[in-house]
Order: structure tokens, then sequence, then C-alpha cells
């Protein structure tokens, strides 16, 4: 199923979203001040009141609402990050009518060890698992081991990218998503099935890194794509 997201910085992309016509949004937070200041040009708490009033706004009017927790598991400022911090962020931003949240891995340094703290305090706080999906990077060669571990968490929705491509600019140090390649394979080896289909996903990959210059960080799109040349 195709589903297509605005992400809504502040009121006026909440006015440009509605004039859109578009189903759904996603509003963001930050879990630490240093990513909110740079990210959001806001404090953390002035993001995440913000990030409040248009998911309240935007589920009043029948969008359905995402909210993101940048910076869940670690912070190239701060360094590591309280899970209650993350905890707190998740439970006000459901509180204001969002119907789930991505806990961002912004710069993939998350272990499976810090995926189940930062559940278990989101659990702890009064949060259910099926609220939650994940956004992970594969900076440090951590993707598929904290989906894995989010799975047996009971969380079934992630973030990912063809070819592992885009990352946020303030991300300091920080490569791109986990790969949907990657995170595909493991799920048909799983027996988990998406409806995505591995090969014709490896091919546009390829497309879309030859017309962008970006390289291809999936290993499996590597490997299928150099199975079939
Ligand atoms: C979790 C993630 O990784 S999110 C993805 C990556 N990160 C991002 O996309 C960054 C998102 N953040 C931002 O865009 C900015 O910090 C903002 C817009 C939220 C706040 O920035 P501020 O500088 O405080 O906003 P300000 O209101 O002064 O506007 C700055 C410029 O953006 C424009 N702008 C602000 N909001 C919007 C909007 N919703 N849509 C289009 N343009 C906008 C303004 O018109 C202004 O343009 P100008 O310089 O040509 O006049």
């Amino acid at each position: 199923m195709m589903r297509s997201v605005a992400l809504v910085p502040n009121a006026r992309g909440l006015d440009r979203a509605l004039a859109s016509g578009i189903g759904e949004i996603a509003v963001f937070a930050s879990a630490t001040q240093t990513f909110a200041e740079k990210n959001l040009n806001a404090d953390r708490d002035t993001a995440l009141r913000r990030a409040s009033t248009i998911a309240r706004s935007a589920s009043a009017v029948g969008l359905a609402v995402r909210g993101y927790v940048s910076m869940a598991f670690g912070d190239p400022w701060e360094g590591d990050v309280d899970p209650e911090q993350v905890a707190d962020c998740a439970m006000s931003l459901l509180e204001s009518g969002c119907d789930s949240i991505s806990i961002a891995d912004t710069i993939g340094v998350g272990t499976p060890g810090d995926v189940d703290a930062v559940v278990d305090a989101i659990l702890d706080a009064g949060g259910n698992a099926d609220q939650l999906a994940m956004h992970l990077h594969d900076t440090y060669g951590q993707g598929l081991a904290n989906v894995h571990t989010s799975l047996q968490a009971g969380i079934a929705e992630f973030d990912t990218s063809a070819g592992g491509i885009g990352r946020c600019p303030y991300a300091r140090g920080a490569t791109g998503n986990l790969a949907t390649e990657d995170l595909v394979w493991m799920l048909d080896g799983m027996g988990i099935e998406t409806g995505i289909d591995v090969h014709a996903l490896a091919a546009t990959s390829r497309w879309l890194c030859n017309r962008t210059g970006i390289a291809n960080a999936s290993s499996v799109a590597k490997a299928l794509l150099t199975r079939t040349e």
C-alpha cells in the first residue's frame, strides 16, 4: 500500500499540507536540546509544544498524524540520551493526538540494548508497542539488529529508504537510512510478508543512485545487482 506523508515543521506547513489534500502528516520533536535548536530553530520544549499544537489541529480535521522523536538513542553534541526523555516526548505527542510515534535513531548509534531501554521506558510511561515505529539509520551497522529487537518488542513499522539514501543535513556524522532492500531481505527470510519484490526494488535503487550520483549503501542491492550483471 502506498502512503504519502508530508513532513510539517510549523503552522505554515500545516496550512500547505491541508491545501495539498494530503491525508497524513508527520510532526517532529527532538529528545535533545541541541538538535531542536539546529533542526527546528527552537528550544526542545518549544519544538515539542509546536509539534503538539500542529498534531492537535491536524487530528481535529481528520488527518492521520505521526509524531517523530529525533535523536532518541544518542546525539552528536550531547552524547547519550536518557530513555525517560524520549518517553516524555513520545507520550506528550501521543496525548496531543498523534496516531503513532516513530522513534528516530537520527545518527544511527543505537544498539539492541538501547532499543529495549527506550521501548521499555515508553511502555512504562503508558504507551503501547502498536503505537510505535522505528526510524533507523545504519551508521554503525546496527540497523537490522535494531529491527529484529523492535519486532520482538511488538513494533511492526520501520522507516527505511531504497539504497539507504537520505539523511538529515543537521545530523552531524550520520550516514543514510537503513536500506529498504536489506530490511526486505531479512523479513523475507523470516517469513514476514511485505508485498515488496526485493529484486525489483534493487533495480529501482540502482536507477535512483545513478540519477542522483549517491552511492548505493544497501548490501543486498549490491549483491543482487552483481549477480545479474
Ligand atoms: C527529523 C528530521 O530529520 S526532519 C528532516 C530534516 N530537517 C528539516 O527539514 C529541517 C526543518 N526545519 C526547518 O525547516 C526550519 O528550522 C523551520 C522552518 C522549522 C524554522 O526555521 P526559522 O528560520 O525559524 O523559520 P522562519 O519562519 O524564520 O523561516 C525561514 C525561511 O523558511 C521559510 N519557511 C518557513 N516555514 C516554511 C514552510 N512550512 N514551508 C515553506 N517555507 C517555509 C520562510 O518563508 C523563510 O524563507 P525566507 O528566508 O526565504 O524568507
